[in-house]
């Protein structure tokens, strides 16, 4: 496919899931099923251009002088690198590419400052989140939102149950991987550049016999943060796929108990074949709806990476970003509340309830845990700040954690720390 097929398959993956309000990675899977003769590099390039437009798609509608979906999408290509010129020699004479914008935008699309645009068109994010992003980033949070338009890398958690860091490192060395800048089990691969796409690291050896997961550099700081040691009993009380139930158990080395429970029977489901490949022997998956009240009251850590609105995750999922309401907020924070009064109860006098999210809003973050506090005094807020410097000492001075916003809670985001937005916090039950 030349540049114009590409382009006219962005746009029209786009309006399908406009039209049909459906994540974006259904509208494009389904756009490579009904065009079989796409090769992987077509797919890779339309997805590439796909969620660069969803990232910026506020900015770009403000360069380009108009937002509908075809003007957007032809921003993403100018931002890309490609000039106007450029662009339209490479569409000439291309019978499948889409009419140019109206007369003017690729012009002016590199003439305009985004410095002109309102904060929320700069920092690419709907009107209405303007303010909730301000009082949760502080002033900098345009600069903060923007660092979400970015490609995002690809992270690794190297399952220290099974393999050293250096030995997967050596096996994904020739991907480029690194190891992370701050947690210790971490390897990365850098952001997609230009057409490419990241390797199907899935399909490694290493991945297939448990030696590594793919898991965000921010949600294994968070689950390192929670200090599961050797020989504690451990509740994950939203286990999800098991993300942070993988991550716990290597910490806890087979020793000790770890419960993993969530609600959703499909979002536990992978969770079982994801613990055999890991090794984890010593973790016991509660089905949704079973009881769990014999452990009330004993365990000492409880881990509750509570459902959110998932504002952290924007690079990786921009479309979420565009559908958030003030309602689904609202919900969201209803249900962590709820998440929170559920777990607490599982907590030894003396014990810890880890409140992790992947999101960056105050209200799911340390307002939540400022209204559970009030609610339930028995509980008191460790320091961050000493928790993450004694955890990461060697996470240096940038990681300092007076940058990250101490107090009641710790807010990882892709600026700060060059990971998803995470936020994360350590309650004592008094005793
Ligand atoms: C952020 S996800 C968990 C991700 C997972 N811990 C991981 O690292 O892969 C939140 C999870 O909370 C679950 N959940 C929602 N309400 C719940 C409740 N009241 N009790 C337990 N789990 C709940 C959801 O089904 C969802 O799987």
């Amino acid at each position: 496919m030349r540049l114009g097929g590409r382009i006219a398959a962005a746009i029209e993956v786009i309006e399908d899931m406009d039209r049909r309000k459906r994540p974006v990675a259904d509208a494009l899977k389904d756009w490579g099923l009904s065009h079989r003769f796409a090769g992987s590099g077509d797919r890779s390039a339309i997805g590439n251009i796909v969620y660069d437009t969803l990232r910026r798609r506020r900015s770009l509608g403000f360069r380009m002088g108009q937002d509908d979906t075809s003007s957007v999408v032809f921003g993403a290509v100018l931002a890309s690198g490609l000039d106007a010129d450029a662009l339209v020699a490479a569409l000439d004479g291309d019978r499948h590419a889409p009419a140019l914008p109206a007369d003017g935008s690729l012009a002016r699309f590199s003439a305009i400052s985004l410095a002109e645009a309102p904060a929320a068109v700069q920092a690419d994010v709907p009107d209405w989140l303007a303010g909730p992003l301000q009082d949760s980033l502080g002033d900098n949070w345009v600069t903060e939102a923007q660092a979400f338009s970015e490609r995002p890398p690809l992270d690794m958690r190297v399952n220290t149950l099974k393999a050293a860091r250096e030995d997967v490192l050596a096996e994904l060395a020739p991907f480029d991987a690194t190891p992370c800048e701050i947690s210790p089990v971490g390897l990365r691969i850098a952001p997609i550049a230009s057409d490419g796409r990241h390797p199907n690291v899935q399909v490694e050896r290493g991945f297939q016999t448990g030696a590594f997961e793919i898991q965000d550099e921010g949600s294994q700081l968070a689950a390192l943060l929670s200090g599961a040691k050797p020989g504690d009993t451990v509740l994950d009380a939203c286990a999800g796929a098991g993300g942070k139930t993988l991550a716990l158990a290597a910490m806890m080395k087979g020793q000790g108990v770890l419960h993993a429970y969530d609600t959703d029977r499909q979002r536990l489901a992978p969770i079982w074949d994801r613990l055999a490949r890991a090794g984890a022997g010593n973790v016991e998956v509660h089905a949704p709806r079973a009881s769990l009240g014999h452990l009330h009251g004993t365990l000492d850590l409880v881990v509750a990476d509570a459902p959110c609105s998932g504002a952290g995750t924007w690079r990786r999922r921009p479309d979420a970003k565009w559908r958030l309401s003030a309602a689904q907020l609202e919900r969201r924070v209803a249900e962590q509340a709820k998440v929170l009064a559920m777990a607490e109860a599982f907590v030894r006098p003396g014990g810890r309830l880890v409140y992790i999210t992947c999101s960056l809003l105050a209200q799911e973050n340390a307002l939540q845990v400022q209204s559970f506090l009030q609610q339930f005094p028995e509980f008191e807020a460790e320091d961050a700040a000493r928790i993450w410097q004694e955890t990461l000492p060697d996470s240096g001075a940038r990681y300092h954690p007076s940058a990250i916003g101490a107090g009641c809670g710790l807010t990882m985001t892709p600026q700060k720390t060059g990971t998803d937005g995470f936020f994360f916090a350590s309650l004592t039950r008094r005793g």
